[in-house]
């Protein structure tokens, strides 16, 4: 009888664990960010570019709550607009799990696809002409979608309206997409976006070709419409401005979410309120953080790093042994 054997033998397992081992085998582990509802889950996006692999998602983890506003930041080429393509249901990642509300957008077939993209999301572009058809007026435009929905057109006509008026562009109705600023223009395409009631609203650098008050104006409408009509807001930008403008920013670094900016209102001693923003690292599903690079600068932090788990905390340390190794 080997060692293991032996062991069997002499310590049988107890019925209660035994049975509590079952159950634990039986119960399927909790998914990640069930109640979430966009949920990302180690996307990876690999583009292949004249033999050259490019990996523009490389393990993104992101979970959005149904009624949030959140903007998405980060450098030129970091995968800001590959992640909305994929969320828009344009494009597929190459692994990971994406869903949205009902919607699993690896499984979606082509004829989902249409659905799920008239039905559960609206999206606004950078550049208006993409937004807008130039020969119709703000008015047809809202119209457009609804119509392609099979709304009445009697309805359309109302519904129309109602929402120019929500995004404060109610005077834009007769006018074509060249008779309008380019923040007119870019109201009239959130309402456009919003006319069958999605849930989730996307925005690729919305405010791109915007001056900075008007900027504001865009950004502020896209607030309303969260606030008021209780869409889930997804806003992509390099701007890091934005920030001002939403509770919460994610700034992707390298096709993985780095970092995450949240604001709250807190009180003072005297009872004022004032603003607050901080700023967060984030752990993604295995564990792992990006450090801040003027962090690893600072303390010449390469390689290998000692970890010390503190009552409270965790310390991250250079690793000194080569340099002590010497002495
Ligand atoms: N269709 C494509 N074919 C090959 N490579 C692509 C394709 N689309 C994006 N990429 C590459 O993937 C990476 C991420 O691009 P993406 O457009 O998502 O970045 P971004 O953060 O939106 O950048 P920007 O702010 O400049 O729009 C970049 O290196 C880009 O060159």
């Amino acid at each position: 009888m080997d060692a293991v054997d032996q062991l069997r033998v002499e310590e049988p397992l107890a019925p209660s664990t035994l049975s509590a081992l079952e159950e634990r085998a039986r119960a399927r582990p909790e998914e990640f960010g069930r109640a979430a509802l966009i949920v990302c889950e180690s996307l990876v996006r690999i583009y292949q570019s004249e033999g050259i692999e490019v990996q523009a998602l490389q393990g993104l983890d992101l979970l959005v709550e149904a009624g949030e506003m959140v903007a998405v930041v980060g450098a030129s080429g970091s995968g800001k607009s590959t992640l909305l393509s994929v969320l828009s249901g344009l494009d597929v990642p190459t692994a990971g799990r994406v869903r949205v509300g009902p919607w699993d957008l690896m499984a979606m077939n082509a004829r989902d696809r249409v659905r799920y993209r008239r039905t559960m999301v609206g999206f606004v572009w950078q550049q208006t002409a993409r937004n807008l058809v130039p020969y119709l007026t703000a008015a047809e435009n809202v119209a457009l979608p609804m119509a392609l929905a099979g709304r009445p057109r009697k309805q359309r006509a109302a519904d129309a309206a109602g929402l120019l008026d929500v995004l404060g562009v109610g005077y834009c109705a007769g006018r074509r997409p060249a008779q309008m600023s380019g923040g007119e223009q870019q109201r009239v395409a959130i309402a456009t976006a919003l006319a069958n009631a999605p849930q989730v609203l996307l925005a690729d650098e919305p405010t791109g070709e915007l001056d900075t008050a008007t900027s504001a104006d865009v950004l502020e409408a896209l607030r309303a419409v969260n606030r008021d009509l209780g869409t889930t807001v997804v806003v992509v930008t390099h701007d890091p401005g934005v920030s001002e403008h939403v509770q919460r920013t994610v700034a992707i670094r390298d096709g993985r979410t780095s970092s995450e900016v949240l604001r709250r209102t807190a009180t003072r001693d005297d009872g004022t309120e004032h603003v607050v923003a901080e700023e967060f690292a984030v752990l993604d599903r295995a564990g792992r953080v990006q450090l801040p690079r003027e962090y690893r600068e600072t303390l010449d932090l390469v390689g290998r790093v000692r970890l010390a788990l503190e009552q409270s905390h965790v310390e991250v340390h250079p690793d000194r042994s080569a340099e002590e190794g010497d002495r």
